[in-house]
C-alpha cells in the first residue's frame, strides 16, 4: 500500500471529490437529495466541486460562486449535514493526511454549520414577505 500524503495537486482534489460523491450518491439518505436536484448535471457538478476545492486548498482561483444560495431551499436538516460530514471526514482520512487534509475538514464543517443555520432560518421565515 502506498503511504498517505497531503492534498497537493489537482489530481489529489479530483480523487477526493470523485470518491466523496460516489459515496454520497450511494448513500440512502443523501443520494436522493442530490440526484433530485442535480438530475443529469453530475459532470458539471463534479467540475464545479473540483474548482471549489482547488480554490480553497491549493489557492488556484478557479471557482467563483455563491454556494449558500444553492443550499437554502434543499429539503435537508441536521441529520443530512451530519451524514455529509461523516462521509467527507472518512473519505479524507482514508486517502490523505496533512495540513491541507485537516483544513478541508475544518472548512467543510464551518460551511455545513453556516448552511444548516441559513436553511433553518429560511424554513422559519419563508411565510414572511421578503422586503
Ligand atoms: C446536507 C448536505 C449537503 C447537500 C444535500 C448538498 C447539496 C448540494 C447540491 C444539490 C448542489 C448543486 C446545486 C445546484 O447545482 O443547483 C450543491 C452545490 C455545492 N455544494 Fe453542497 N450540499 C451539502 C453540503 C455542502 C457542504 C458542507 C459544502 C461545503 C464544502 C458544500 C459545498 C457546495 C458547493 C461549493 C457547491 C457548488 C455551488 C455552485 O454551484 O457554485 N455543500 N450542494
Amino acid at each position: 500500500m502506498t503511504e498517505k500524503h497531503d492534498i497537493l495537486t489537482l489530481d489529489d482534489v479530483k480523487l477526493l471529490v470523485d470518491t466523496f460523491y460516489t459515496r454520497v450518491r450511494a448513500d440512502e439518505l443523501l443520494g436522493p437529495v442530490f440526484d433530485e436536484r442535480i438530475q443529469d448535471r453530475w459532470p458539471i457538478h463534479l467540475d464545479i466541486m473540483y474548482r471549489f476545492w482547488q480554490t480553497v486548498l491549493l489557492g488556484e482561483l478557479t471557482y467563483q460562486g455563491a454556494p449558500g444560495q444553492k443550499h437554502i431551499t434543499l429539503p435537508v436538516g441536521a441529520e443530512h449535514f451530519e451524514r455529509w460530514l461523516l462521509i467527507f471526514f472518512t473519505t479524507i482520512d482514508e486517502l490523505f493526511e496533512g495540513e491541507k487534509a485537516a483544513e478541508a475538514k475544518w472548512r467543510a464543517e464551518k460551511m455545513a454549520d453556516m448552511f444548516a443555520s441559513k436553511i433553518e432560518y429560511y424554513k422559519k421565515n419563508q411565510h414572511r414577505a421578503i422586503l
